[in-house]
């Protein structure tokens, strides 16, 4: 953000301007917030600046919401005068009553603006200041925060000390980690982003390799079905049944895996599990595999791509012989649950398989840990208070040379060529058994279908998510995948 700033001043936009446009568009969003408010009954909009230009922009939107007819105060902090530069000229531009911030805050407040501090936050809020956040927080005002939520790091979205936990956040240009990556994601609500005159093409020089996950990354390289085709063309999936009494993960993942687009998909089953699987399965074929010599045949069938190892399967040398057997004849692995626990006390050896012998240009291996089974792969990543979940799966992908989804309400998705984004789709109520199960087959559907991995995980994150919304309150495993044509056919609509 400091580098658009910077492009875009240098390129003769002068940097009150943009405090103006950016003071603007927090009184606009003010302004959406007492919609059907009458300004002479309501209580007093308070605008909390501080010593910065998160207080410059305060400051701004303190003088256009005075101008529209509120009763404005202004709570300061420090001396906008000795701060100088657009700062002095904010506190200029504002024509309204000031006074200095203490922890006795007006008594009728309809609307806090948060303007303390944003990307400038440098250290744990503490002492009075901290029982300001708090009695903000405590007040049945709404909250209107500027640029992040003050006490949330724009990079980590990690709480620095207390923050500010506001309705809606107003930020600049584009998001930051920060309001995507839990907790700063809950302190901020609604999240808005606005425009203040940064033109897109500095992103030219910038070059970004962190986005926030949707369509716009990926939905043009999706493939789909095409009219001349036919099944082996998109692909055949294989899913490793675990035993008898352990088979309904994989058939979630499998079901998943059809429904996500796979021209294809066949189990690999114990033969204990034949029985139990056969009972259940349709338009999902079966196999039995037992042992590696019995993979290494049916791996002749170069038509089998995109394999799924790990849900149900249980912990061992089976599910480590049979990642190494697929990624060992260039097949596309989805490891997730059993398969990643399995290289625990190992996870080098399961790092050499995935670059088999740096012969891969490109990942062939896609990790969906969420945090525990993260922390059993990587736990020096895992321990690193100073890392953020952004940093800790970007470092895990480039130690691993997989695509690592790091899953959580703030999934992680990222590559070992340095691009990640980050997911904040999605509802509560994905967090109950198989949910992940699903995943995975909806991630070897894409890769079956030759989706490049790294898109093929964040589209499959976006839809699993989606299926979720879509679904509502109520949602079991089982009921993602008959979601999965309602996503497709909006995903379809979005690109045409
Ligand atoms: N051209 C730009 O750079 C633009 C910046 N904008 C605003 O500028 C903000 C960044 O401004 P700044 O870099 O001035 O930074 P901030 O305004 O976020 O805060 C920096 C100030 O807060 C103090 N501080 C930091 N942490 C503290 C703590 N825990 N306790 C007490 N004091 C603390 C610092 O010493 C410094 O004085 C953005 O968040 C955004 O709101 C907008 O005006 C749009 C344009
Ligand atoms: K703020």
């Amino acid at each position: 953000m400091a580098e658009a700033d910077r492009i875009t001043i240098e390129g003769g936009f002068a940097g009150f301007s943009l405090m103006i446009e950016a003071g603007r568009g927090v009184a606009d969003a003010a302004l959406a917030m007492l919609k059907g408010l009458a300004p002479a009954v309501s209580g007093d909009v308070v605008c909390l600046a501080g010593p910065g230009k998160n207080g410059g922009d305060a400051l701004v939107a303190a003088e256009f919401l005075r101008r529209a007819g509120w009763p404005v105060v202004v709570r300061q902090l420090g001396d906008p005068l000795s701060s100088g530069g657009d700062v002095a000229e904010a506190f200029r531009f504002y024509r309204g009553r000031s006074e200095p911030i203490t922890s006795d805050l007006p008594q009728r407040v309809t609307l806090f603006i948060d303007g303390l501090f944003g990307a400038g936050l440098s250290r744990p809020i503490q002492g009075e200041l901290a029982e300001i956040v708090e009695a903000v927080n405590k007040s049945s005002a709404r909250i209107l925060a500027i640029d992040l939520p003050s006490g949330i790091c724009g990079r980590t979205g990690a709480v620095l000390g207390t923050a500010v936990k506001a309705d809606r956040t107003v930020t600049f240009f584009r998001g930051k980690p920060g309001h995507l990556l839990d907790p700063g994601r809950s302190h901020c609500g609604v999240l808005d982003i606005v425009q203040i005159g940064i033109e897109d093409t500095v992103l030219q020089t910038i070059r970004p390799t962190c986005f926030r996950n949707g369509p716009a990354l990926w939905n043009d390289v999706r493939r789909r079905p095409q009219a001349s085709g036919h099944k082996y063309d998109r692909g055949h999936a294989v899913v490793f049944s675990g035993p008898a009494a352990r088979t309904g993960a994989a058939r979630l993942s499998a079901s998943a895996a059809l429904r996500a687009g796979a021209g294809l998909v066949t189990m690999f089953s114990p033969p204990s599990a034949l029985l139990v699987n056969a009972s259940h399965l349709t338009a999902i074929m079966l196999k039995r595999c037992e042992g590696a010599e019995d993979l290494f045949e049916h791996l002749k069938d170069d038509r089998l791509n995109a394999f799924v190892l790990g849900p149900g399967f249980g912990v061992g040398k089976a599910a480590r012989q049979y990642a190494e057997l697929v990624l060992g004849a260039g097949r596309l692995l989805v490891l997730d649950a059993d398969g990643l626990t399995s290289f625990a006390d190992d996870p080098n050896r399961l790092f050499a398989a995935s670059r088999n012998g740096d012969r891969e240009p490109r990942p062939r291996l896609v990790l969906t840990p969420h945090m525990g089974e993260f922390a059993r792969l990587f736990p020096d990543l895992a321990e690193d208070t100073t890392l953020s979940k952004l940093e800790k799966t970007k470092h895990a992908s480039e130690r691993s040379g997989a695509i690592v989804v790091l899953k959580g309400a703030d999934t992680v998705i990222a590559s070992p060529d340095g691009r990640a984004a980050i997911n904040d789709t999605g509802t509560p109520w994905l967090a109950t058994a198989g949910t992940g199960d699903v995943l995975t087959g909806i991630l070897a559907a894409q890769l079956a279908q030759r989706t490049p991995a790294f898109e093929a995980a964040c589209m499959s994150v976006w839809m699993h998510s989606r299926a979720a919304e879509l679904f509502g309150p109520g949602l079991i495993a089982e009921d993602l995948p008959g979601q999965l044509p309602t996503v497709l056919t909006e995903l379809e609509r979005l690109a045409t």
